[in-house]
């Protein structure tokens, strides 16, 4: 092992509490998943520089600041994609001057945007200097460690989708090996060479290799490439974040059976003691809960709306009733179109508004025609606003509220 890496050891890494898998035993705990989400791409946004405003002043220590504040990325695919988000939720971010780590949100006077690399966003969480972030749930649970002061507000934000996976060489003392429990058993790892697993994640890394079993490993530390230490040898296996698992082929390196040390995707997350004790953020927090919560709910679904011939309204929803891909939210939504026939006011065609999953358009179109719908129009939805969202009774209930 060169002397770099044997620097970098983990040594004192391997938290001593044992427990079945890194995400139940935390005390970080994600609100639960409500209703399915779109994996829909979404637009590209960025954040509008303006020069109108002179900058804020510096900011005050953690414990007098009045502002609340939120700490988005920097850097990195996470950057591009929270401001999109935002942005289809009518809080563009407004960046003063794109050198500046500060920004603000219009429709949000009192909250203060902090652009911070995802790890610091963590730690500032944790040292009171942030209220919220948006960040992958793979750097909350590393740098957050099991921190309970951490709450997972949002944890779907349909971005960011990655797992955390332990990944081996497809061939040579590998080839066969195909699954966490015949890694765990190979004979070739003893106590003078142990089997050397590299990764950015030494906390989850370390609790996963524990847990599993391990005995004779080491993890090794490394921020970047990592995909490189197995084909270099200087590695046996790594611990990285894999999406679409082309890294990982490129580099003839394989996933195996059991070896997902965590699911992740781009998460809302909210310091305890700040939704407690700061003026301001509970509130800020509600709305940008009920704003993410009805957007990316809307951004599955369209509404459409189409012209039927009927007798009545009630003959025109029986029809659309017996319609597979087509039920509504409640139910289709029905009214009376008034045209004027020799000089009078009559009734023939009723407007038809209906919520269909966008999924199902094509089929919804076509089951429509096929009851006589006509001037079929679809219109995309910014929000679906439930009467209550599901994560904020969550975050009340985890709160004590
Ligand atoms: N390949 C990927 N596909 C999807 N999401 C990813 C992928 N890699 C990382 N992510 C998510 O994006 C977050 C930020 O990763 P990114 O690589 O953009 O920044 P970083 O790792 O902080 O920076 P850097 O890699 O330059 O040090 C990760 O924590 C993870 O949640
Ligand atoms: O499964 P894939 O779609 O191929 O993605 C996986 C790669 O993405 C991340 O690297 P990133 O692009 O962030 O580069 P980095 O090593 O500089 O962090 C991760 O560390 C993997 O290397
Ligand atoms: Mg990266």
């Amino acid at each position: 092992m060169s002397a770099m890496l044997a620097a970098r050891l983990y040594s004192a890494a391997i938290p001593s509490h044992q427990s079945p898998s890194p995400r139940s035993s935390f005390r970080l705990r994600p609100m639960p998943t409500a209703g399915s989400r779109s994996l829909a791409p979404r637009a590209a946004a960025s954040a509008t520089v303006v020069s109108t405003k002179p900058a804020p002043a510096a900011a005050p220590s953690s414990a007098d600041r009045s502002v609340v504040r939120i700490g988005l990325p920097s850097k990195g695919r996470m950057a591009e994609q929270t401001l999109s988000l935002l942005k289809s939720c009518q809080l563009s971010v407004r960046q003063l001057n794109p050198r500046q780590y500060t920004a603000d949100i219009p429709l949000i006077p009192n909250l203060e945007v902090w652009f911070q690399r995802p790890k610091d966003i963590v730690r500032k969480l944790q040292s009171g200097d942030l209220d919220l972030g948006v960040v992958g749930f793979d750097t909350v649970s590393e740098y957050g460690q099991a921190n309970d002061d951490l709450v997972v507000v949002h944890d779907d934000l349909d971005f960011g989708q990655c797992r955390l996976s332990l990944a081996v060489p497809k061939g040579g003392a590998f080839e066969n090996i195909n699954s966490l429990e015949e890694l765990v058993r190979m004979p070739e790892w003893t106590e003078e060479r142990p089997l050397r697993v590299v990764t950015g994640f030494g906390y989850l890394g370390a609790k996963f290799l524990k847990d599993n079993g391990f005995k004779h490993v080491v993890l090794l530390s490394a921020d970047g490439a990592l995909e490189s230490f197995p084909p270099m040898g200087m590695a046996d296996a790594i611990v990285d974040l894999v999406s679409s698992g082309t890294t990982l082929r490129e580099n003839n390196l394989k996933e195996i059976e059991g070896g997902v040390v965590l699911e992740s995707q781009a998460t809302l997350v909210a310091s305890r003691r700040s939704l407690h004790k700061r003026e301001g953020v509970l509130e800020i927090t509600h709305e940008l809960l009920e704003r993410l919560e009805a957007h990316l709910r809307a951004s599955a679904e369209l509404m459409v709306t189409a012209n039927m011939r009927g007798n009545s309204a009630e003959d025109v929803a029986q029809r659309v009733h017996s319609l597979t891909s087509i039920c509504g939210l409640q139910g289709p939504t029905i009214s009376p179109v008034y045209c004027r026939r020799d000089g009078e006011v009559a009734v023939e065609y009723y407007a038809m508004n209906v919520v269909v999953p966008q999924k199902l358009l094509y089929k919804a179109i076509q089951q429509l025609r096929s009851i006589g719908g006509s001037g079929v129009l679809v219109t995309k939805l910014t929000y679906i606003f439930d009467e209550e969202t599901p994560r904020w009774r969550n975050l009340l209930t985890e709160l004590g509220l």
